[in-house]
């Protein structure tokens, strides 16, 4: 019988505190729902009362599945939990639980909070007390647990001990620093386990000294049973544990597949390559192709005796199989290999080819020629869809753009405000007429957009609904042969949204591919006759 573990994220308050990363609410939101599709147990939501954000985002509907989680501090010293604003906010926020910190290293309850040890210990117990009599689960995080038992055991277990003793589901123990290493984190959870249950007992490892999974890992072999960390590793300074290799890492390999059992099942599991990207995505961040698992080369074969083995048997160079995770093998020099991939995708957009027909091959080529142009299809389903029917010869030729100009001015308006205006002209052919729009916007690609889009003739009624919701720049190729790839996500009335990607040296001129791209897709989608 295998027994429970539980995964904690903190993608939302750790994360947050990454630095250059700064999320919205609907970030927030859009993070959610992610965690909610790999299996999370517990998602933690932030600080609410810290913020505006937080405490806007604790009044939204944020998670479905996760036991949604409040997290604040223990009551400040000198007050009482009924008169302290942050246990209220806490009290009072809507959460399925609540995770409390406190000190439990003796130097900061002297240096950071400067009060007495016994303050701090009842400060824990009574902040955990009030929360559980409120009828929420409650956590506690031991911050600098670890260095804190280093330091001084007795002080630190009589933090784990408190809060266990006033009603805590969990103590936590965290490597606040990330300086433990995972043979220190084993024996210590072992004497830990001597006074609070391992079944109580989580761990929330800090990755300083790249070590935050193999930590985890070490606190679960040595007997906790939840694991906090956060999607990519996102977090305070080098970041925390990946729940993202730890999910795959606890649901794939010995022993820990067959010892345990996950709230994720294979769906979820499936679903890990696509919820990473998409958190990139969402940053603004270029996904680590190296990333365990569900890197873009985390099954890329390209030396040409692993691609022989591989086309033989995949279990030749690969530890598991891509497709638990949601990933795919790349066979980066075999036509053989690549067929399937593309052929992966085809069906995953609904695209069904035999394997012998030969249109896949030129589909094939045509992929491999764009991406080595610097094309990136992960993020830009509609593009990639429209780059398979063109190759089909499916999509028809509805307008030709036969130019656009933008200019953009920098220059003082009549009161003497300096302004800056984007002005945009495109020339476009139907049935045989020109056709001329011109247009205004904040910026040249906000007035590009609006002047493609601003008559298109019989065309019009389509795209009518069409709003552009996203759109990002990312430069590759550093210096001054510089590439831009711009994706650009669409939204329409029904709540379609459809992602487009445009490459060019020129960032007006690969916005413009991918707003072409966009209207196209819609058109095909709704039928619009040649
Ligand atoms: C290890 C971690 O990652 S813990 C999480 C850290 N995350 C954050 O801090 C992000 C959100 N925090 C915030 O927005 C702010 O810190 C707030 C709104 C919560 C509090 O803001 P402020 O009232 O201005 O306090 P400030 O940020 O300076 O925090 C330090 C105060 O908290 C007290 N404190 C710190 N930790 C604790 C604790 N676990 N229990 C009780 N008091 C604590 C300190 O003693 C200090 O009190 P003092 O001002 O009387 O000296
Ligand atoms: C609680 C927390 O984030 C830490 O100790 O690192």
């Amino acid at each position: 019988m295998s027994e429970r573990l539980y995964l904690f994220d903190t993608t939302l308050r750790d994360g947050a505190q990454t630095t250059g990363i700064d999320f919205s609410l609907a970030d927030k939101i859009a993070i959610a729902s992610l965690l909610d599709q790999i299996g999370i147990d517990y998602v933690e939501g932030g600080y609410p009362g810290a913020n505006p954000l937080d405490t806007e985002f604790f009044a939204q509907k944020r998670t479905r599945k996760a036991a949604f989680t409040a997290f604040g501090m223990t009551r400040r010293a000198g007050r009482s939990v009924a008169n302290d604003p942050g246990i209220a906010a806490l009290l009072e926020a809507d959460a399925d639980a609540i995770c409390f910190v406190a000190k439990s290293w003796d130097y900061h309850v002297h240096v950071a909070l400067e009060i007495s040890l016994e303050d701090n210990l009842a400060g824990i117990r009574e902040s955990v007390a009030a929360a559980k009599t409120r009828g929420r689960e409650v956590m506690l995080d031991c911050e600098h647990f670890f260095d804190g038992y280093k330091a001084n055991p007795d002080y630190a277990l009589a933090c784990a001990k408190a809060a266990y003793e006033a009603g805590a589901r969990w103590v936590v123990l965290c490597d606040t620093n990330g300086g433990t290493l995972p043979e220190e984190v084993a024996r210590i959870v072992t004497e830990v386990r001597k006074h609070v249950p391992g079944e109580n007992l989580g761990i929330h490892a800090h990755d300083d000294c790249g070590c935050a999974v193999a930590n985890s890992l070490a606190a679960v072999e040595a007997g906790v049973r939840q694991i906090q960390g956060t999607l990519n590793g996102l977090g305070e300074r080098c970041g925390n544990a990946n729940l993202v290799t730890l999910l795959a890492t606890l649901a794939l390999k010995q022993p820990w597949a067959e010892r345990f059992a996950l709230k994720a099942g294979v769906d979820e599991l499936a679903r890990l390559t696509q919820v990473s990207r998409a958190l990139d995505e969402l940053l603004n961040r270029a996904p680590n192709r190296h990333a365990p698992y569900v890197g873009a080369s985390a099954f890329a074969t390209k030396a040409g005796i692993h691609a022989s083995a591989v086309m033989k048997d995949p279990r030749t160079y690969e530890h598991v199989d891509p497709a638990h995770v949601g990933n795919l093998r790349r066979v980066l020099v075999s036509d053989q290999g690549g067929k399937s991939n593309i052929r992966a995708e085809l069906e995953r957009i609904g695209i069904s080819l035999d394997k012998d027909d030969p249109r896949l091959n030129r589909v094939l080529e045509e992929v491999k020629r764009k991406e080595s142009q610097g094309y990136a299809y992960e993020g830009a389903d509609a593009s990639f869809y429209l780059l398979v029917k063109r190759v089909l010869g499916e999509v028809p030729g509805y307008f030709l753009v036969d130019r656009f100009s933008v200019n953009v001015e920098r220059r003082y308006n009549a009161v003497g405000d300096l302004t800056t205006v984007a002005e945009a002209i495109v020339k476009v052919m139907l049935d045989g007429e020109v056709m001329i729009s011109a247009a205004e916007g904040n910026g040249p690609v906000n007035a590009l957009d609006v002047a493609l889009r601003k008559d298109l003739g019989k065309y019009q009624r389509f795209i009518d609904d069409l709003e552009l919701v996203d759109y990002k720049v990312r430069v590759f190729q550093g210096g001054t042969d510089a590439v831009t790839r711009v994706l650009i996500e669409s939204r329409d009335r029904d709540g379609d949204i459809w992602a487009t990607v445009g490459v060019s040296p020129n960032i007006i001129d690969a916005s413009f591919e991918a707003l072409l791209d966009s209207i196209v897709y819609k058109l095909v989608m709704r039928g619009a006759p040649a």
